[in-house]
């Protein structure tokens, strides 16, 4: 399997720029950020804690609006993008509702959409068979592991089939074996999905493994420091971690810090 981008323009930010306004001061958290994401694609937002990555992924997502520049997605405004359900999230945390069956917790957007049942069902049996977990259907969220719960989380951010996957740390709070392999399946299930998606992430080795390009962020204030093409061949295997070109990366993303 070769990369899913393709030459059609997704996201487009031309010189954006966020300031949080507070009573007791302002933060520059952006400044003249312009990037553009193809459809298809895989990138990472990398850097440091305070650079502006969860800021970049809710300007894109429309959660909030930018003090200045423009941010366009797939053809329309962000705000736009949004109404069309053009968005998936998954945050750091998976959110879940523990009185509701996992199967009804991967429903519930569709639910809140009045998808008929017997239709949201089968969808998130389908949905659950694509993150691995469809004997798990009928389990509540305490009984499954961490890495499990994000898992659901990620099936529940797909059911309403969206262009674009927003994930905002997925599996910080995850140990370093889990992490891995959800990175694995998580590439497993883009390449079914075929969607566009927009990870964050502190882990420079989990941003080369994943991604297509990744984007490198630096702080005070927010800005692009470094655009890296990542160019391992998919699929990408957990050996690849240890070869020597995804060393020299892992040196090239660190020298781009550096070097700011
Ligand atoms: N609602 C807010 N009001 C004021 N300042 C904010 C707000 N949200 C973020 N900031 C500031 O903007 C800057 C960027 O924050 P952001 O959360 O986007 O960074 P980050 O790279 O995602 O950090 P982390 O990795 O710690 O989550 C920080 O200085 C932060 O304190």
């Amino acid at each position: 399997m070769s990369s899913l981008a393709t030459n059609i323009p997704e996201i487009q930010l031309e010189n954006v720029e966020m300031r949080y306004r507070t009573e007791a001061a302002e933060v520059l958290a952006l400044h003249q950020v312009s990037l553009d994401i193809a459809k298809g694609e895989f990138v990472s937002l990398l850097g440091p804690s305070g650079c502006g990555k969860t800021t970049l992924l809710r300007l894109m997502a429309d959660l909030i609006a930018p003090t200045g520049g423009n941010i366009v997605v797939a053809g329309k405004s962000a705000r736009e993008a949004r109404l069309a359900q053009k968005y998936g999230i998954v945050f750091q945390s998976p959110v879940l509702y523990d009185w509701r069956k996992v199967k009804h917790n991967i429903t519930l957007p569709l639910e809140l959409m009045g998808v008929k049942k017997s239709l949201r069902e089968e969808k998130a049996m389908e949905l659950l068979d694509l993150v691995g977990l469809q004997s798990f259907a009928d389990k509540y969220p305490w009984q499954l592991s961490g890495g499990m719960q994000q898992r659901v989380a990620i099936a529940r951010a797909l059911s309403m089939e969206p262009e674009i996957l927003l994930m905002d740390e997925p599996f910080s709070a995850l140990d370093e074996f889990t992490r891995e392999r959800l990175n694995e399946e998580l590439l497993s299930v883009w390449s079914k999905v075929q969607n566009t998606i927009v990870f964050v992430t502190h882990s420079i080795p989990e941003s080369i493994f994943l991604s297509d390009r990744v984007f490198v962020l630096s702080p005070h204030p927010g800005r692009l420091s470094a655009v890296v093409e990542i160019p391992l061949p998919r699929p990408r295997t957990a050996e690849m971690r240890n070869s020597p070109e995804f060393f020299e990366l892992i040196a090239r993303i660190r020298d781009s810090f550096e070097g700011v």
